[in-house]
């Protein structure tokens, strides 16, 4: 497992980094470069845990301080005020850090309208509030700041500033690791796709609040952790050194530029800016670091806003040569600077090189389609099984003619605004039934009610015989729902492929990664992608990325699919082609609404025929019935038929 293998390499790490202080006099290590590289995992640590929430999940946080200062200040409180041992403050340190992350977590990841900047200015405001809290109690600092006592700690070890890099070198590695390890799991996966799409992801049975609240609690550990060996770093912890915005300014700008989809990226980051910085002091640049910082920042949104992990992992062996080169040439010709200076020169070179517009990354290649074993020309027979099947379980799921769906006097107001007014529906299992209503009458609100996206203002709804009422939308995607949205909401970052085994991965019986993979080709053929497994949503066309929202709808392994205008926006070819599809997916026994504007196609599709009009429900019956019916004309069809000539 590439979990497992990788942190055997971090503990290889770990061991030959330690080497370099335990052994520093033997190998003749300056010990400059050990304060140097403790400073460079100090933020090592930081970064890495700003980034398993702010990078893996995308929600931007300025409140990296916050969890720096409660670090600091437990270790220099319990430790300064009360002799409490250093090396218990560092996890009580860890653990209250971790508290104020989830009880941040817990306000802001309750209420959606919490993300973004909204997100942002709150965990801005956090370290402001804990700053001055901390000013004006004595007990913790009452503005006089707090002195950190220096532990004792094993003769082998060294000096104090051996010791200090050691414990540096264990909480970065650690974070580092868990950051690995984060990345290569569901955790990681379930972060991912939140940060590409969240909506989508509960949808498709991810317990999105569980998994925020989780990684804000591993940002909160090691950034407390980190924060308690920055207390004993600076020796005398004040309000301004540890909740300013210095700190969560460093971190941003450190992610941004090593990338923040990768464990290895805020490492780099962390590392390139440390040696900027510490060579800008050198040679007496110093009052320069901010400025320079925030150049980079503006240079990377606009230039690299993947950051440099990306580039470097594209084209490392050019980024290498520089490095040597640079580095070589400048140690062969002595004629400037020092070793560090060469380094540093040779880095930046590297850095450069990186950044360097090339080539854009080789597109997915594209196989040639599967033949399309549904014969277009059956289109308006809605029987019949036709081409590939859905993986195992996918036949009737529910008895035919049992009770799928059970919709009871249903209402959801926007204040004014009766989007749905009293609607009762049955939907049994096998149906396949076309949802229709003029606009704003109230089918997109249905369909968001059913999977859960919207809570009915009353009335009572259940799934397979359970209430779905106020259930979260991923525990209702774990009943037995699925959905496709008007404008199809991909995960960007993941290919076809992986957007379809994610699905797998958190849906109705969840598989591991390789397992879903193999199970998401399945599902890829049925919708005719399988030639653009491995291409990025971002190359594929609007009616393939419909496609794609069925195939992930499908991976989930519903009960009941709801797809909203699935076909919006297609030409007359790509219509037929994606009833096709539609009519392969209900044949494998998944019981389906479409919502369609498409007279022709529901026509041709639907088994069932239920009509909205102003939020209520103006008919329901067989198609034929249906569209005669005088009521359904006046309100709908006169308009709709007349308009689009169908
Ligand atoms: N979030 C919302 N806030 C306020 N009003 C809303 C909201 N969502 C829907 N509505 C209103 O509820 C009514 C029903 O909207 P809904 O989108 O369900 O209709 P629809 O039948 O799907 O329309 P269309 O065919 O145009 O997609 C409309 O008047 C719409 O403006």
């Amino acid at each position: 497992m590439i979990a497992a293998r990788g942190l055997g390499g971090f503990a290889v790490v770990f061991m030959a980094l330690a080497a370099l202080a335990v052994w520093r006099e033997d190998l003749g290590l300056p010990m400059f470069y050990l304060v140097l590289a403790s400073t460079a995992l100090f933020w090592v640590a930081q970064a890495t845990s700003w980034n398993v929430l702010s990078g893996y999940s995308g929600y931007f946080s300025f409140g990296q301080g916050a969890f720096v200062g409660v670090g600091a200040y437990t270790t220099a409180v319990l430790g300064g005020r009360h002799g409490v041992d250093f090396y218990l403050t560092v996890p009580v340190a860890a653990v209250f850090s971790a508290v104020l992350a989830l009880i941040v977590g817990g306000l802001a990841f309750r209420l959606r309208s919490f993300r973004g900047e909204i997100f942002a200015l709150l965990t801005l405001a956090v370290p402001f509030i804990l700053a001055a809290f901390a000013r004006v109690n004595s007990e913790i600092d009452g503005g006089q700041g707090v002195v950190v006592p220096v532990p004792e700690f094993p003769e082998w070890m060294g000096q104090f500033q051996d010791f200090l890099y050691l414990l540096n070198l264990l909480v970065a590695v650690v974070a580092v690791a868990a950051a690995f390890a984060i990345q290569h799991t569901r955790f990681g996966w379930a972060l991912a796709s939140i940060r590409d799409a969240e909506d989508v992801a509960e949808g498709l049975g991810v317990a999105t609040f569980r998994y925020k609240m989780l990684a804000i609690a591993v940002t909160g550990l090691i950034g407390g952790a980190a924060g308690s060996l920055f207390a004993l770093q600076i020796g005398f912890v004040t309000v301004e050194s540890v909740f300013g915005l210095t700190i969560p300014l460093f971190v941003i700008v450190m992610s941004v530029l090593g990338g923040r989809t990768h464990w290895f990226g805020p490492v780099l980051g962390a590392v390139v800016i440390v040696l900027i910085q510490d060579r800008l002091s050198a040679s007496g640049f110093e009052g320069w670091n901010l400025i320079v910082l925030g150049a980079i920042l503006a240079v990377l949104v606009v230039v690299a806003p993947d950051g440099l992990q990306a580039r470097l992992w594209r084209r490392p062996w050019p980024a290498v040569a520089a490095l040597v080169l640079v580095t070589g040439v400048l140690a062969v010709v002595d004629a400037w600077g020092t070793p560090l200076d060469w380094f540093v020169s040779g880095v930046l070179a590297a850095v450069a090189v990186v950044l360097w517009p090339g080539h854009a990354p080789a597109s997915a290649e594209r196989r040639p389609p599967a033949p399309d074993h549904v014969d277009l020309g059956e289109i308006g027979e809605s029987t019949g099984h036709s081409g590939q099947q859905l993986p195992e379980n996918s036949k009737i799921n529910g008895e035919p003619g049992e009770v799928l769906v059970e919709c009871r006097e249903v209402s959801r107001y926007f204040g004014g605004v009766r989007a749905l007014d009293g609607v009762s529906l049955q939907l049994r299992a096998g149906e396949l039934v076309g949802l229709v209503g003029p606009n704003g009458s109230g089918k997109t609100t249905l369909v968001n009610l059913v999977s859960g996206a919207l809570r009915p203002t009353s009335g009572t709804m259940a799934v397979a015989g359970r209430d779905i009422v106020g259930l979260a939308p991923h525990r209702i995607a774990h009943v037995g729902v699925s959905r496709t949205h008007q404008i199809p909401k991909p995960f960007e970052s993941m290919t076809v492929r992986d957007n379809v085994a994610m699905a797998i991965m958190f849906g109705r019986q969840p598989r591991p990664l390789t397992a879903a993979r193999e199970e998401a080709e399945q599902c890829l053929d049925i919708v005719h992608l399988g030639h653009l497994a491995g291409a990025r949503p971002a190359e594929i066309n609007l009616h393939e990325r419909q496609l794609l929202e069925m195939a992930r709808a499908i991976a989930t392994k519903p009960k009941v699919l709801l797809l909203d205008e699935a076909l919006a926006g297609l030409n007359p070819a790509e219509i037929d082609a994606a009833v096709a599809v539609v009519r392969r997916i209900h044949a494998s026994g998944i019981t389906i609404v479409i919502v369609e504007h498409l007279l022709r196609v529901v026509n041709q599709l639907a088994t069932r025929v239920v009509v909205l009009n102003r939020g209520r429900l103006l008919a329901d019956g067989d198609p034929r019935t249906v569209m005669s019916d005088p009521d359904v004309i006046r309100a709908y069809l006169g308009r709709h038929a007349h308009a689009r000539g169908s």
